[in-house]
């Protein structure tokens, strides 16, 4: 363990302000569910900083940190960093310099400056149609329209689909641009022989400048905004469940509103094993579909079920024999997406909604639970067997 901190650290320093997508991580934190309605713009542009594609600068990116610490936590309150701690040494000074900045005045200087940045840096416009959009990096994620269905795809096959926090951005581009595309239906799925191992273990290991506390910090940023999405998504979200399934990309079953699966297919929550705890709002999704005790025994004890276990307890929708599954499912998928979409929409408000403030709530909570987890030596410990090739599911 000590020698995996030890790694972690040096990779950290040796990183510092190297790419843009570090910038979140510099102390990004949105705070409470309170705070987070009554700073939208604040969170805004907290959120549109991550989709950043090119790099602002390091200057720009120590006044992005500085700022938000001020507006987050007010002016500068802990120790200076000794001289040879050059790299908290600098953040400190850029923060320190801020004085007695209001924190209003600090919110205000942030969203300024992020509208500033250049637009061309954004994310795809979520009005462009999903098949003009650019794949995203390294094509991890393929995302279509066809037939009034757009596709996201996890396409790592060779890592089991795993999710890297690259991805994480993606789906939530993705998710942002098909509910305002002319599609019907968004489905979501996996490319090879599994849907999706999971959050990709290896994202421990990419640490920003922030060291480990950063990288809780803003895991938890990026993990509620993307279940966010998710519950936010106002067309029938789908998923197609080509094999089997690993943590999040189970725990988020309960806010698609159809599941279909091959009958290869397993569902896994192996938390404890991992020293985590549930997110995907699958605290209050999994009692509700499967009654509390069958969910303890996914959610605590990590009981991994079958496709067909999976249906009886409601988690899915249908399950079919994996020699027919994609020919069967999108056949029926096809004849869904003629459905009037407005009425497809509206109906879905009407299911969802007395629930959404609820799962906002929920998804808010288990995400500040897992920065604690992600810090704890029963988390470091499993993630560390892992690399290490000691351990698998
Ligand atoms: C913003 C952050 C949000 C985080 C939210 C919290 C989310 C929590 C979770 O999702 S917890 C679940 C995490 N997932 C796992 O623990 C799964 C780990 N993987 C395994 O146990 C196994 O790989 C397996 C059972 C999924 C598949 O086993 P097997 O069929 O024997 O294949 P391999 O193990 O050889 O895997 C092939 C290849 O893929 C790599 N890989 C698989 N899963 C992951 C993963 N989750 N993270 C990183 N890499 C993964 C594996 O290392 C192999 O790579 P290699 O060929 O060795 O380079």
């Amino acid at each position: 363990m000590a020698v995996l901190a030890g790694r972690l650290a040096r990779r950290w320093c040796f990183g510092l302000l190297r790419s843009p997508t570090q910038v979140p991580a510099l102390g990004l934190h949105a705070g409470s569910p309170t705070m987070r309605t009554s700073q939208k713009d604040f969170n805004d542009a907290v959120s549109q900083v991550k989709l950043l594609k090119e790099d602002p600068g390091n200057e720009v990116k120590l006044k992005l940190y500085a700022l938000y610490k001020q507006a987050t936590e007010g002016p500068c309150n802990v120790p200076k960093p000794g001289m040879l701690d050059f790299i908290n040494k600098t953040k400190w000074d850029a923060w320190n310099a801020l004085g007695s900045l209001s924190k209003e005045a600090a919110r205000q200087k942030y969203v300024d400056l992020v509208s500033s940045l250049s637009t061309s840096s954004k994310s795809p416009s979520p009005e462009t149609p999903a098949a003009d959009r650019k794949p995203p990096e390294g094509n991890s994620l393929v995302v279509t329209s066809e037939d009034g269905i757009t596709t996201i795809r996890l396409n790592r096959p060779t890592k089991k689909n795993a999710l890297t926090t690259q991805m994480y951005h993606d789906i939530i581009a993705a998710l942002q641009a098909a509910s305002k595309d002319e599609s019907t239906i968004t489905v979501l799925t996996g490319s090879g022989d599994y849907y999706c191992s999971g959050n990709d273990l290896t994202n421990f290991t990419h640490l920003s400048a922030g060291g480990l506390e950063e990288m809780a910090r803003s895991g938890e940023v990026l993990l509620r905004d993307f279940v966010d999405c998710l519950i936010d998504f106002p067309k029938p979200l789908v998923a197609v469940v080509n094999g089997p399934a690993v943590g999040i990309s189970v725990t988020i079953l309960g806010l698609f509103d159809v599941v279909y699966a091959t009958d290869r297919a397993t569902f896994h929550t192996p938390f404890s094993h991992l020293g985590q705890s549930p997110e995907g709002c699958s605290s209050y999704t999994f009692p509700k579909i499967m009654g509390s005790s069958k969910a303890a025994e996914m959610l605590l004890f990590g009981k991994k079920l079958t496709a067909q276990e999976a249906c009886a307890r409601g988690l899915v929708t249908e399950v079919f024999p994996d020699g027919t599954f994609q020919k069967e499912v999108w056949a029926r998928l096809k004849a869904y997406s003629k459905l009037p979409p407005n009425a497809l929409r509206i109906s879905k408000q009407i299911i969802r909604k007395q629930e959404k403030e609820k799962l906002h709530a929920v998804n808010a909570e288990e995400s500040s639970v897992l920065r604690e987890r992600w810090l704890s030596d029963e988390c470091m410990n499993a993630i560390a067997s892992f690399l290490s090739r000691k351990a698998k599911l």
